[in-house]
């Protein structure tokens, strides 16, 4: 349902991650992906358009008439194949607030501007029109998997993971907990009720029979959630094996309140951190996914590393409602494995490129802040964040993020803009702000496109073989 119905192979430049540090640059080769499984099958270096036809197509067994393949060929030296954008944290239901935060911070930004807004997408059609629009959205800037936050409605929630799998974005679907610290008018009742209405979309998605869109637990954060309603989630994570998300130690006052509401008798920890709360309610497992992370202490770094959580860091929402700036390569030296996420709209932008850039830029903030020039991340490290990094905090290592044979055909493909002797735009290729002259290598160009990029640069889109975005 979700491939492509012919078999089909790539031709061109092929750059993604091989290591946190390093990009791999495959020029002049061709990649073969399988119709029926959306799988790619084989990798042919050295190969053009006639020899893929002449010799890679008879090497697949593959019927060579142009029902059965379908080829794609660029050896244009500004555009190339990159894995699809995994966007490891975002509210679906807040994208039409992206942009408006004013000068709030969390607290006061969810009673302000958010609770409202996500109240208000019970209503199933404004729903269908704001998920609609943010499955488009977010594809249109290469984000091939979401790890979805949808609203506390059931329906609505159901509703993002059919929209998903039509349109085909790989997504996971939460359906949020909270039963405490919202209004009254968007709470669940009661933890019983929180629970069982986490199970409907569960069973929702899991009748469906497929794995493309996937559920996740999803207590909003420890303060909007009584600890027996965590524990009731910890248990539901432990029967069923599903991953969990929430948001941790974002905002000071955030931890403040935390440490008000769950005291350790109440909790029975060992001691009253924020990460030891979701640990002693089972939450702290390896499929968790931990947005922000931004003032997490020594020894919850350590728990988490130890528990083997996960850790998406929204840099572009850090910034934008004041929250601090989160010590990624800290994160990191201790073996957490970390993705990006554009926290839409605590976050302004639906684009993982633009969370890359903000990443870059963050950890140079940090790297000021501390003189620890050991702190700023590179190009490359932004670019596996996004990727790679993105894969492995939504479970999908080893799935997507790369490109290896057995891995499935994520991608998109990226064009530049080409200055040409005029200093005109080449005709017909739109590159938006990234100009490139020609004489850039591939690092350069790969560095504009981060710093630049946007998505006029995102001509194709693909998840599992099948093409869900054509910027025309
Ligand atoms: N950024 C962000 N943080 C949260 N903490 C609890 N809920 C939210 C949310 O919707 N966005
Ligand atoms: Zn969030």
């Amino acid at each position: 349902m979700s491939t492509s119905r012919k078999n089909q192979i790539f031709i061109g430049t092929f750059i993604h991650s091989t290591t946190l540090t390093t990009l791999e640059y495959l020029h002049n080769t061709a990649i073969a992906v399988s119709a029926s499984t959306g799988k790619i099958i084989a990798i042919e270096p050295e190969c053009d358009l006639h020899k893929a036809k002449t010799i890679l197509v008879p090497k697949l067994g593959w019927d060579s008439g142009p029902t059965s393949v379908e080829i794609l060929s660029t050896q244009k030296d500004y555009q190339f194949f990159f894995p699809g954008f995994i966007d490891t944290h975002l509210h679906a239901s807040q994208y039409p607030n992206v942009g408006i935060f004013g000068n709030s911070t969390l607290l006061d930004w969810l009673n302000t501007y958010t609770f409202p807004l996500e109240a208000s997408l019970s209503d199933i059609s404004k729903a269908k029109r704001v998920y609609s629009r943010v499955i488009k959205k977010t594809l249109s800037h290469g984000t091939t998997t979401a790890a979805y936050y949808a609203t506390i409605d059931v329906t609505a929630t159901n509703l993002l993971a059919e929209l998903c799998l039509e349109r085909g974005q790989r997504a996971l679907i939460g359906r949020v907990c909270m039963d405490q610290l919202g209004p009254e008018y968007y709470l669940d009742e009661s933890p019983e009720e929180s629970l069982s209405k986490t199970k409907e979309c569960v069973d929702f998605i899991r009748e469906k029979k497929q794995d493309l869109v996937r559920p996740v637990i999803t207590p909003r954060f420890a303060p909007a959630c009584s600890f027996d309603l965590l524990k009731k989630l910890g248990d539901l994570a432990k029967e069923t094996d599903l991953p969990i998300q929430t948001h941790i130690s974002e905002n000071k006052n955030e931890i403040l309140l935390v440490k008000e509401l769950f005291p350790m008798e109440k909790t029975g920890a060992k001691d009253d951190s924020y990460a030891s709360v979701y640990d002693a309610a089972g939450l702290l497992t390896e499929k968790m996914i931990l947005a922000h992370g931004v003032h997490l202490t020594e020894f919850e770094a350590d728990l988490i590393a130890e528990r083997k959580s996960k850790v998406s860091h929204c840099p572009c929402s850090n910034s934008a409602i004041t929250s601090g700036a989160a010590k990624v390569r800290w994160l990191l030296g201790k073996g957490i494995v970390v993705g990006l996420g554009t926290d839409m709209s605590g976050g302004y932008s639906p684009s993982v490129l633009e969370a890359a850039r903000h990443a870059v830029l963050v950890s140079r903030h940090v790297a000021m802040g501390g003189d620890d020039e050991v702190a700023k991340l590179s190009v490359e490290e932004v670019l596996y964040l996004g990727t790679k990094g993105g894969a492995g905090v939504v479970g999908l290592e080893g799935t997507v993020g790369g490109f290896e044979v057995g891995m499935e055909w994520d991608a998109q493909l990226i064009g530049l803009g080409r200055v040409e002797d005029g200093g005109e735009e080449e005709e017909g290729e739109d590159g938006g702000n990234v100009d490139v002259f020609g004489w850039e290598s591939w690092q350069e160009k790969i560095a504009k496109w981060v710093y630049n990029g946007d998505d006029r640069n995102t001509k194709k889109v693909w998840v599992r073989g099948r093409l869900v975005h054509e910027r025309k």
